[in-house]
């Protein structure tokens, strides 16, 4: 179920089916009565209004307003265009719907307690626009629940965009699989809780059509984790070198702490020598070697890994010293001023890239990074890490991860506790410290990034970027144990 589909996805599933032996009409009785169930489940009977538009969406609406007539409910339903308007599937349900329809207009919504927005679905062409905009607006302003199904009409199902204006549902039931856009914002606002429910489709028939984004969960990457053996020696688990910065010191001191919570073997943090002291004195099991000593510290292969970026300066000098390190092809993760130091020539930063490279952005260092390259979180992260060779994670309360071969994940966990200084710098050292460890690029980021999203939520108010390096160990206790139950 970690699968998210595309609409087009979704539609060649639902064909796949119904090639299958399962007819069109029993899915979209499925998908009602899927809707049926939750709201039964949420709201006890009261008023409800069933919003249906002209599509298949509308047609999942008469199921809905059937079965909840049968239950006992008091249903009012209005459509969109006239009682002859629904095709296919939609017309065969519209036919056995036995109650009045009216015209769909914001008089619905006087006096409903519970609307249901099955006004578009995944078909939404264009912009919402005109007397629907202010039905829209109406429903959004009043004080009835609302369920909307597959997606709030008005959300872009593949992008998560508002198309002129989004229904704010409190509950939003999809259909088999998530669609992007109910994860990515601001889609995932307007969705309130989503119930993904299924309506017959086999698990068989997804994995045919080789969906290749996810919702970011352990199922993705845990059989990645490098955990320690029996005979676990230092040196099998990593020895990084976190480079840093002269001024702002405190932002490498959280780098090292995350990468070292995350379990990695042995950690040198390699800086000008006039801050050695500060970086040393920060925790005893942190190791410390002058920037000048750059050259042995190559050498040795030992060292496996690399995080730079976080509070090292802005310039020529991170840059060159970037390009050194991607030129070892070693595991490398770049963040902040390693990313800005390249806005004026990404393209040299993009043909350095040879290793396992993480990149990891927010959004106004990868709009300076990859200034060409628009369209939803999804389809960016995308873009720059097929163009760069990296795996890039643009962050934010939607992160996205995607790998150069178009594996994508979105982070669903809800931590906005994590929106506060520093929090960026831990995100840069859990990955690194985890890739530090033998862990693959893409499965590191998603790792981390989950990580991360897990002590945010855990942690919760008054969360400071400190706090979380020193929960990991809780969150790594859980992995842990799951994995030894599994074995
Ligand atoms: N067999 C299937 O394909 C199934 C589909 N299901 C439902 O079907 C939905 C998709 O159905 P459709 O492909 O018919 O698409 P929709 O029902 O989402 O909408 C398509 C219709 O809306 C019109 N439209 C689009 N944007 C508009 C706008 N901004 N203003 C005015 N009109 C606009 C289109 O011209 C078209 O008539 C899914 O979201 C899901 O709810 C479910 O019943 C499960 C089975
Ligand atoms: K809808």
């Amino acid at each position: 179920m970690f699968e998210i589909l595309t609409t087009d996805q979704m539609y060649e599933a639902d064909r796949r089916t119904i090639d299958g032996g399962i007819a069109g009409d029993v899915l979209m009785e499925n998908a009602g009565r899927a809707v049926y169930e939750e709201i039964v489940r949420h709201w006890s009977p009261r008023s409800v209004s069933v919003l249906c538009g002209p599509g298949n969406n509308g047609g999942d609406g008469f199921v809905i307003a059937r079965l909840l007539r049968e239950a006992g409910w008091s249903v009012r339903l209005g459509l969109m265009g006239d009682v002859a308007a629904p095709k296919g599937d939609a017309a065969d349900h519209a036919a056995r719907w036995e109650g009045a329809s009216e015209r769909l207009s914001p008089a619905l919504v006087v006096g409903a307690d519970l609307v249901v927005d099955c006004i578009f679905g995944a078909g939404l062409a264009r912009d919402i626009t005109d007397d629907i905009a202010v039905l829209v607006t109406t429903i959004n302003s009043s004080t009835a629940s609302v369920v909307s199904v597959d997606v709030p009409s008005g959300v872009d199902g593949n992008t998560g965009m508002i198309r002129g204006c989004a229904i704010k549902a409190d509950l939003t039931v999809t259909f088999c699989r998530a669609k992007p856009g109910h994860y990515l914002l601001p889609g995932r606002l307007m969705c309130g809780e989503l119930a993904i429910r299924d309506i017959g489709i086999s698990d068989q028939i997804i994995s045919e059509i080789r969906p290749n984004c996810w919702r970011n969960d352990p199922v993705l990457w845990r059989a990645g984790i490098h955990w320690p053996g029996l005979d676990g020696h230092k040196y099998h688990r990593g020895h990084l070198l976190a480079f840093g910065g002269a001024a702002m010191t405190g932002a490498t001191r959280l780098v090292a702490r995350a990468a070292r919570r995350s379990g990695v073997g042995l950690l040198t943090v390699v800086s000008d020598p006039s801050v050695l002291p500060i970086y040393g004195a920060d925790s005893p099991g942190v190791m410390t070697a002058p920037i000048g000593q750059i050259e042995t510290l190559l050498n040795d292969c030992r060292h496996n890994a690399f995080v730079i970026g976080p509070g090292y300066g802005v310039g020529d000098d991170t840059r060159s010293l970037v390009l050194k390190l991607l030129h070892q092809c070693r595991s490398t993760v770049l963040d902040a001023d390693a990313l800005t130091s390249f806005a004026d020539d990404p393209s040299t930063l993009c043909f350095a890239v040879q290793g396992p490279t993480v990149l990891t952005p927010h959004e106004g260092e990868f709009g300076r990074l990859f200034p060409d390259i628009e369209g939803d979180k999804l389809t960016r992260a995308r873009a720059a890490a097929k163009r760069s060779g990296a795996t890039v994670l643009i962050k934010g309360a939607d992160t996205v991860i995607a790998a150069p071969d178009g594996r994508a994940a979105i982070s669903a966990i809800e931590a906005p506790w994590l929106a506060t200084a520093g929090s960026g710098d831990v995100l840069a050292g859990i990955i690194c410290g985890l890739m530090a460890q033998g862990m693959e690029m893409f499965d590191a980021a998603c790792m981390g990034v989950w990580l991360h999203g897990r002590c945010g939520a855990d942690i919760g108010p008054g969360l400071i970027a400190e706090d979380i390096p020193d929960h990991l160990p809780v969150i790594l206790r859980e992995l842990w144990l799951a994995s030894r139950k599994k074995a």
